[in-house]
């Protein structure tokens, strides 16, 4: 993509906008434009970037008018705006179907009013045969994408999505909360121990962005593969590292959560390609007349087994610590307790 391409991002200024801000600035984007509704921390990162090529846009994804006005002359689009903490949708369902299927349907309708080149927009294992009301909405933007994309053709707006699984140290997740527990002296809360939950760090999770503009085609979906780990096995290294010795206490699995997580399930490994680190799960562009269709099977396919946190690569003791002490936020916690 070209540097004067315009950018925008919805929900720029999570943990994930803002590594994907510092990414496109380190790439030399020209103007990449911010969509988000909170003023106050829009203006904390005015203040904190102070740079030229950032524009910032107070709007809400809901309200398609104030998606339309950040969205003129806009190249590429980021998705990322969302309601994402699991247990408080489930609290209040229909707040997240309002902002998650209604306001990405908003973004996808403007993007292609505004003719924009791509639009990347972020899932989740969550969204995945999903159980809890932040991954049946993720699901049903899925569903929208993939439905507004069958309607479109090769030169129109390219439409795509990324799934990934957990984003270590994202704002609201349970890292940050092991770390403040760990240095207040507090017990350490663990839901189930045996839980699994992918791994990946923010970086991760931008490279698929970049790799889902390069690649994409219409509908496609991306998801890199990742290693996984119980929280139990978190916990311990946490302890560790911290040289710490908190007393844990088990608060149960919270509402909406799974024991494990799925990332690609086996009928859409059948019609996925696998890119190394990978997959690109492409839509099944068959319209409703099936009987036009033919295909000979394959029996073997039957085989195929879902891919998730449970049969993913288990990361031992010390691969775990070697990816915690490479992010930013465990080497800034450790300097504080040393300092
Ligand atoms: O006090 C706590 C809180 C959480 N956990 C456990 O730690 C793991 C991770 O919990 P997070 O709250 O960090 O993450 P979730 O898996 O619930 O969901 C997160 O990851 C998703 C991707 O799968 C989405 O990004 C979502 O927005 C984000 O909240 C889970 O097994 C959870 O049960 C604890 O043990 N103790």
């Amino acid at each position: 993509m070209s540097l004067n391409s315009v950018v925008l991002i919805s929900g720029g200024t999570g943990s994930f906008g803002k590594t994907m801000v510092n990414s496109l600035l380190q790439q030399g984007y020209e103007e990449i434009r911010i969509l988000s509704r909170d003023e106050a921390k829009q203006e904390e990162m005015r203040i904190a970037y102070s740079r030229p090529e950032l524009k910032f846009f107070i709007g809400d994804i809901r309200d398609r008018n104030s998606v339309d006005k950040a969205m003129k002359g806009v190249d590429l689009v980021f998705h990322a705006a969302a309601l994402k903490q699991v247990p408080s949708c489930e609290f209040f369902p229909l707040e997240a179907v309002k902002t998650n299927i209604l306001g990405s349907q908003n973004v996808i309708d403007s993007a292609l009013e505004a003719d924009v080149k791509s639009v990347v927009c972020l899932s989740t294992d969550k969204a995945v045969m999903p159980i809890n009301a932040m991954g049946l909405t993720k699901a049903m933007m899925e569903k929208v994408v993939q439905a507004a994309s069958r309607q479109l053709s090769e030169g129109d707006t390219t439409l795509s999505c990324v799934r990934y699984g957990n984003v270590m140290c994202s704002r609201g997740s349970v890292i940050p909360l092991f770390i403040r527990q760990i240095k207040a002296g507090q017990p350490i809360t663990i839901t189930e121990a045996s839980m699994t939950r992918f791994m990946l760090s923010l970086d991760d999770a931008i490279n698929l962005v970049d790799f889902a503009f390069e690649h994409a085609s219409q509908g496609d979906i991306f998801i890199k593969k990742a290693p996984a780990c119980t929280v139990q096995q978190l916990v311990e290294c946490l302890l560790d590292l911290f040289e710490a010795s908190n007393p844990i206490k088990v608060i149960g699995i919270r509402h909406g959560e799974k024991l494990y997580e799925t990332l690609v399930t086996a009928e859409e490994l059948r019609r996925s390609k696998d890119m190394g680190d990978y997959y690109r799960v492409s839509i099944d562009d068959r319209d409703l007349n099936y009987s036009k269709y033919f295909t000979e099977g394959a029996v073997e396919e039957a085989d195929i087994e879902d891919y998730h946190s449970h049969n993913t690569h288990q990361l031992s003791k010390a691969e775990l610590k070697e990816i915690l002490l490479r992010l930013p936020e465990i080497k800034d916690a450790l300097q504080g307790d040393r300092s």
